[in-house]
């Protein structure tokens, strides 16, 4: 079998929460150092690793960022290589960017070009966000690359189509929880309580009138409700309720006018339930915004490689954290066709493997390109 598969299956096995990823961590560094290590340097930042590896004539370094964690989804793809963890899964793709980096890198180690490379093995992506305080860590501080690149799979896309554009790619996220308190009571009594899974109903419906009623139709929003937890028994009436979701937007502005139409809202069930809310927006990810030149550059050099379908897609509603480094350094994401009928976040997500070497092979191609 292709090491890499063998890699990726092996990283899949062992997803593991933002800030926590010490058994990736170690696989990544036990793999990194098993490379000859005349030409690799590596730092540790918290669970995450950067790596450089020096050019043979450096005038700038050019950097390749690659998440590491996973999510809190238990996996359902009954696969041989399925996660040892029950609760937790590879389940947005990130053991194969994080084989990617790792085929990138192996290449590179062994045949340096012009211009130095950094690989940056981020934590915590689907929360509470590694790129900003990784960014501004010192660690990361001493080696700033000048351009920066990273890809996300794509279930929709066939194995060897990249899709991509200039500009907005990825939303401005906000993750919400929202913290309901009443009083509870014998279900018999409804007139001694004051009910917060009907006041929970009430504002997961005023919620979606936010996107339909506030937000111009040419804009766009999403306000999702994932998760809501409430009460104790079936004859109890609940004293508490807690709403767990995320908002998207296109633009920061955007967001903050959802916020404060969510605020109204809340008050209005506050007022209307007599009861308490605490609103809490958790962690929040700036826009993926791809640097319009470097991304035509990469789309003109896409463009003639026989072997790649180069799709110029829409922006999309996910978010994700690498927009915080595309706002301080020059670079693009792109999405890598993986072909599977179940989308991200989906339990049965299983990416086709061939799509790790049709990106290894371009990525070799476009950072050579890149850094010479
Ligand atoms: C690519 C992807 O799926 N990213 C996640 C990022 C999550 C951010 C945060 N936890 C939130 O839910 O707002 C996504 O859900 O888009």
């Amino acid at each position: 079998m292709n090491p890499f598969i063998q890699i990726r299956r092996e990283l899949h096995r062992i997803p593991e929460l933002g800030f926590q990823e010490f058994k990736t961590q170690a696989y990544l560094l036990k793999y990194i150092q098993s490379l000859p290590q005349q030409r690799l340097l590596i730092k540790k930042w918290k669970t995450g690793l950067l790596v450089k590896v020096p050019g043979r004539n450096p005038s700038k370094m050019v950097g390749y960022r690659t998440d590491i964690d996973g999510l809190p989804i238990p996996e359902e793809t009954g696969l041989p290589f399925s996660s040892i963890h029950p609760e937790n899964m590879h389940a947005c793709g990130h053991d194969f960017h994080m084989t990617i980096a790792l085929g990138l890198l192996t290449h590179f180690v062994h045949n340096p070009i012009a211009d130095d490379l950094l690989f940056v093995f981020q934590p915590a992506e689907e929360g509470p966000g590694g790129a900003e305080p990784m960014l501004h860590s010192k660690e990361m501080q001493e080696w700033m690359p000048d351009m920066i690149f990273a890809l996300h799979i794509a279930p929709e896309y066939p194995v060897g189509t990249i899709a991509v554009k200039e500009g907005l790619l990825f939303a401005n996220t906000s993750e919400l929880f929202i913290d309901l308190q009443g009083r509870g009571g014998h279900a018999a009594f409804p007139h001694q309580t004051n009910d917060m899974v009907i006041a929970a109903c009430n504002l997961v419906t005023q919620l979606q009138t936010i996107v339909s009623r506030n937000i111009n139709p040419l804009d766009s929003a999403v306000i999702t409700i994932g998760k809501i937890t409430g009460g104790t028994v079936q004859n109890s009436i609940a004293e508490k309720a807690r709403l767990e979701g995320t908002i998207r937007t296109l633009s920061p502005e955007t967001m903050g006018k959802v916020k404060q139409r969510i605020e109204a809202i809340v008050r209005g069930i506050e007022a209307g339930f007599e009861c308490g809310a605490k609103i809490d927006y958790g962690s929040m990810y700036y826009q993926v915004y791809n640097h319009e030149e470097l991304t035509k550059d990469f789309i003109d050099f896409i463009r003639q490689d026989p072997h790649i379908t180069l799709v110029e897609c829409r922006e999309a509603m996910t978010g994700e954290d690498f927009g915080y480094m595309l706002k301080e350094i020059p670079g693009f994401m792109f999405w890598l066709g993986v072909d599977t009928p179940f989308g991200l976040h989906n339990a049965k997500l299983n990416p086709k493997e061939e799509a790790i070497g049709v990106a290894v092979r371009m990525m070799t191609d476009y950072l050579t390109y890149k850094g010479n």
